[in-house]
Order: C-alpha cells, then sequence, then structure tokens
C-alpha cells in the first residue's frame, strides 16, 4: 500500500526531505516567544517539535536557531496562500504556488485520488474514524465563535458513523465541539484529548483512576476519562489572567477549553503579536507545570502531562475493543500541528492513515493530503457510499 511518498508505508516517507518553513521563524519572533521555552531539537519536522516547554528558572533568551524554527511554525500556521505569500516577502506567482503545491502532493498524494488503494488496505479490517474540528470539518474564519460545519458536512459525518465507528478529537473543549457537531452517535474527545466521553459500559474507562461517572447531553450515563483533572482550577485561574491581561489588546481573544486555555492572535495587528506571546509566556512563568503549544494563530496553554490527541487515538481504540491492530484500520483527518501527535501514533503502531487538510505544502507526518473541507466531505462520502455498497451487494455483511 503506498503512503506518501509512494513506498510501502514503513519506513520511505521518513526518508523524504523536509519542506523548510522560513515564515513560521518571523511569526514567533513577531510574538517574542522566547528559544529557552522550545526544548527540542528542530532538527526533525517542524510539527512533531510544535511544543513549548515554559522553562522552570532558566533565563529567557531569543537567540538561538530552535527558536527561528518555532517562530517559522506559527507564522505559516495559517492559509490563504496568497497572505502567506505576501507575508514572507516571496514574489511567486500562483503558477509557482500550484507547482509547489503539486511537487509536494508527490510525498502527501490526495486521499481522494488514492480512494481506492486506502479501501484494499481496509478489507478485512475494521475502520475506525478519527476527524479534528476546525479546519477540518469547518473552515478556519476569522471569529471561533462562528466556525459552524455546514449542513452537508454533518450529514456527510453522520453517514460515515453508520458504517464505522467515529470520533472527533478537538483542542475545543469538548462541550463545545459537541454543540457544533451535535451528532450524538459520535464519540468525542475535547481540551486536545484530555476530556473523552465513552459509553458507560466500557470497562477499560470504568476502571481507569483518571475516569468519572456523568450524563451526557441527553441524560445518558457515561464515562468521562480526564486525566488532567487535577489542573481544572489552575486552568481557569490563567484563563482568567490571560483575560485581564491581554483586554487591552486589540483583536486578542481568550477561549477556556476547561482542561487547557487558548489565546488567538489571527485579528490582532501583527505589530502586537509580540506582547501577545510575552503577555502568555510571563503568566506562564507562574505556572511550571503548564505548557504552551500552538496551533493556527492561537497560543494554547495546557498541563505539562503525557496526553495529547495521539495518546486519545489509542486510548479509544483500546476502549472501543481495537487493542489487536492487524483487524483496525484507523483513519485521523486533520489540519493542525495538535493532530501530527495522532498522525504519527497511527503510522507508528497501526500502520493507519493520518490524512493532512492543508492547501499549501506543508512539512507532516500524515500519508496523504485533502486540501479543503469540502473535499473532506467528498472523502467521508466516499467512504459511507462504498460501504454502503458492500453491504447491498453482499460482499460485505
Ligand atoms: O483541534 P481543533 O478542533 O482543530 O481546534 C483547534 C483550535 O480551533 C479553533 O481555532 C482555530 O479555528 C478558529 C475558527 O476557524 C480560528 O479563528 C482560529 O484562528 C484557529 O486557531 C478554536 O477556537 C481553538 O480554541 C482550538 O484550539
Amino acid at each position: 500500500m503506498q503512503c506518501g511518498s509512494g513506498d510501502e508505508i514503513a519506513g520511505s516517507p521518513y526518508l523524504m526531505e523536509s519542506i523548510p518553513s522560513s515564515s513560521d521563524k518571523k511569526t514567533l519572533k513577531r510574538l517574542g516567544i522566547h528559544s529557552s521555552l522550545f526544548p527540542y531539537s528542530q532538527s526533525g519536522p517542524p510539527f512533531s517539535t510544535s511544543v513549548l516547554s515554559i522553562p522552570r528558572k532558566k533565563p529567557l533568551k531569543l537567540d538561538d536557531g530552535r527558536s527561528n524554527s518555532w517562530l517559522e511554525a506559527m507564522r505559516s500556521s495559517s492559509p490563504p496562500r496568497k497572505k502567506i505569500l505576501k507575508e514572507v516577502n516571496i514574489d511567486v506567482s500562483s503558477d509557482d504556488a500550484d507547482v509547489a503545491y503539486l511537487s509536494w502532493m508527490i510525498k502527501y498524494p490526495s486521499a481522494l485520488n488514492c480512494f481506492q488503494q486506502i479501501m484494499r488496505q481496509a478489507r478485512n479490517k475494521q475502520i475506525v474514524i478519527f476527524l479534528d474540528y476546525d479546519g477540518t470539518l469547518s473552515p478556519i474564519v476569522d471569529d471561533p465563535d462562528r466556525a459552524f460545519m455546514s449542513n452537508e458536512m454533518r450529514s456527510a459525518v453522520s453517514n460515515v458513523a453508520k458504517y464505522f465507528p467515529t470520533a472527533i478529537i478537538s483542542g475545543r473543549s469538548r462541550d463545545k465541539v459537541y454543540e457544533l457537531v451535535g451528532l450524538p452517535e459520535l464519540y468525542y474527545a475535547g481540551s486536545h484529548g484530555m476530556d473523552i466521553m465513552l459509553p458507560v459500559e466500557n470497562t477499560l474507562a470504568t476502571n481507569d483512576a483518571n475516569c468519572i461517572k456523568a450524563t451526557d447531553q441527553q441524560g445518558k450515563e457515561v464515562n468521562l476519562f480526564q486525566p488532567a483533572r487535577k489542573f481544572l482550577s489552575m486552568i481557569d485561574e490563567v484563563f482568567r489572567t490571560l483575560v485581564e491581561k491581554t483586554k487591552d489588546i486589540k483583536g486578542a481573544k481568550v477561549e477556556n477549553h476547561k482542561f487547557c486555555t487558548c489565546v488567538h492572535y489571527r485579528n490582532v495587528d501583527q505589530k502586537n503579536w509580540s506582547v501577545v506571546g510575552e503577555y502568555v509566556v510571563d503568566v506562564l512563568k507562574g505556572y511550571p507545570r503548564l505548557r504552551l503549544t500552538h496551533g493556527r494563530k492561537v497560543l494554547e496553554v495546557r498541563p505539562e502531562i503525557d496526553w495529547d490527541k495521539g495518546k486519545a487515538v489509542e486510548f479509544l481504540l483500546d476502549s472501543l475493543g481495537f487493542s489487536y491492530h492487524k483487524d483496525v484500520l484507523p483513519i485521523y483527518i486533520g489540519d493542525d500541528r495538535t493532530d501530527e501527535d495522532a498522525f504519527k501514533v497511527l503510522r507508528g503502531k497501526y500502520n493507519g492513515y493520518g490524512i493532512l487538510v492543508s492547501a499549501i505544502p506543508k512539512e507532516s507526518k500524515a500519508c496523504f493530503s485533502l486540501k479543503d473541507t469540502s473535499q473532506v466531505k467528498k472523502f467521508l462520502e466516499s467512504l459511507a457510499k462504498t460501504r454502503e455498497v458492500e453491504e447491498d451487494t453482499g460482499e460485505r455483511s
């Protein structure tokens, strides 16, 4: 089965060269984020190293190469393509951009073009679908409160869930993403996987110390797996401090996602990005058990626990009874750096497929790509249709 580079999944995509992004460097610099906040080696792909750890006692510095990579990652965190090209002062025609995108697709082929191959690989396996929300099911918009998914997308997701276990894994709070998606038949994980809702019959979750019983939106008893429970009040405190700190920065918006909080800078004048970055870093100096990551024009504060979207995928697969890797083909569709943790887990352990949603070339651990949310919808529709036909013709029962 082909994955990315056109070779077998095992190994080959890693042999490809990274696509460097100088725009990210500039962005982080503008955000005033300090290099000592970024303890990871930058020799690998930028996404997999996108976690900022707040230093315990070290002074903050901004002057080594590592911070530049982090800055680059921040800068490139948002299409549209034309704007990005303008931001990095590259004089390219759209033809050049198209060529760059097409070359990138050699490594990350379209999941639509490779659909038959994906289905062949799924033969005799249970497909499990994982979906990110923002930028995957809903287009990126300026106001996070208005990031709605279309009814057509909702029905595509609902159809897929008729045939395959389907989970949403979002950086938003679980309640918020449930409200936006509104499909009770799905599994939901909010706060980057730190808040997972499972049926009460799920014994794996029931036996875990991080698990509590609760009721869902329909009043049904459920298990909630919340590995960062003890950080609840700390996150709330940081949220309130960040709201206060950034209240005079026009366009800054702070969201409370229960187990993490974030500061949006999408609508902040670029000359003030460094102020936003400095304020967040300043606040976090008082909280050594929290760390900083970033998404698309957003700085995210979360507990420094060994948990991310990748861990959430593993937990959900185990909980749903798919611990035996050969029986399952997990597919994860996402657009964000935080989704890279999940892509990595899928590749490494399950021979599953990460699909990156991106209209611009980006280095990723995904195997395939889709250009935008409309292609995501098409892919989901094809999955449901294919399985429906297979069941109708008795090819699969
Ligand atoms: O994991 P996700 O479901 O992708 O959530 C990640 C973040 O998504 C939201 O922010 C992003 O989308 C907004 C609406 O399109 C956009 O305005 C913002 O710039 C993006 O970063 C959400 O508001 C964040 O809290 C999530 O962490």
